[in-house]
């Protein structure tokens, strides 16, 4: 049986997918923050998932490898708006677009370790809000403004300022009773994004339309990103997880 694999609609996880389904892997369309339900209740064996959810997952899920999502020293997608300087979110309401998972635990990171200051609520795009998260292509959409909300933050830029460490999203995961045959072909593909999918967005002709880039824009973009996580990346989870536990502490 070919494994399901859960498709992140975002420009920056289109190199992952490259050799899929080509290879005989399914392509299961998934927002990152519904990835780690999916990966439960069995729609998919194995996807992208976001970091604070891998955590959680580990006892069923395995690593691939070391795939995963970090961005370097910015994201260009993963941004908080805000109607007043970030400073002045203190009981503020932070609208939080769908799909967020990592990137929310991030913001809540930054706002109460870094900045120092403790919003009232976390709501939906839909209610009231003085400041918002947005995310993935709806983010890349957005990087020049919003309307309404002249101050912007990229996390991953704010992340980097304060720890000097890139900041990583995702990590692959497997379902550890998958067939190894299936794993290993999993595995491989991912090889070949990491060469051959991240290359042909860089060799772009035509513009992506729809995110209002230009193919020089696409290759400055995904530049930005590391496909495999390697020694930082590993400190960088760690320093994060350990800001995780500090939020713990002052709840
Ligand atoms: C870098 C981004 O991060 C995405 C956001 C994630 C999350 O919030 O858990 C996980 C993986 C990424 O696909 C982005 O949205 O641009």
């Amino acid at each position: 049986m070919a494994l399901k694999v859960g498709y992140v609609p975002y420009l920056h996880a289109e190199p992952f997918y490259f050799d899929m389904e080509r290879r005989g892997l399914e392509l299961v369309e998934k927002l990152p923050s519904a990835l780690a339900e999916a990966a439960e209740n069995g729609e998919i064996d194995a996807g992208p998932l976001p970091l604070v959810d891998g955590f959680r997952l580990q006892d069923r899920f395995e690593p691939v490898s070391g795939f995963g999502l970090a961005s370097v020293q910015k994201t260009g997608s993963v941004f908080l708006y805000a109607s007043q300087p970030v400073e002045a979110l203190q009981e503020a309401r932070i609208g939080v677009m769908d799909g967020a998972s990592t990137s929310l635990w991030l913001l809540k990171v930054l706002l109460q370790l870094k900045y120092q200051v403790q919003p009232s609520a976390y709501v939906t795009l839909q209610e009231p809000h003085d400041a918002f998260l947005a995310v993935g292509n709806r983010g890349l959409r957005q990087r020049r403004g919003a309307r309404g909300f002249p101050q912007q933050y990229d996390l991953g830029e704010a992340w980097y300022q304060w720890t000097g460490l890139p900041f990583v999203f995702s990590r692959w995961f497997v379902r550890r009773d998958a067939d190894a045959r299936d794993k290993a072909l999993l595995e491989d593909t991912l090889y070949v994004a990491l060469e051959d999918g991240v290359n042909a967005m860089y060799q772009l002709s035509s513009p992506r339309e729809e995110l209002l880039m230009l193919p020089r824009e696409v290759m400055l973009y995904i530049q930005g990103f590391r496909y495999f996580l390697r020694m930082t990346e590993q400190r960088a989870i760690e320093q994060f997880q350990h800001y995780l536990k500090q939020l713990e502490e002052v709840r």
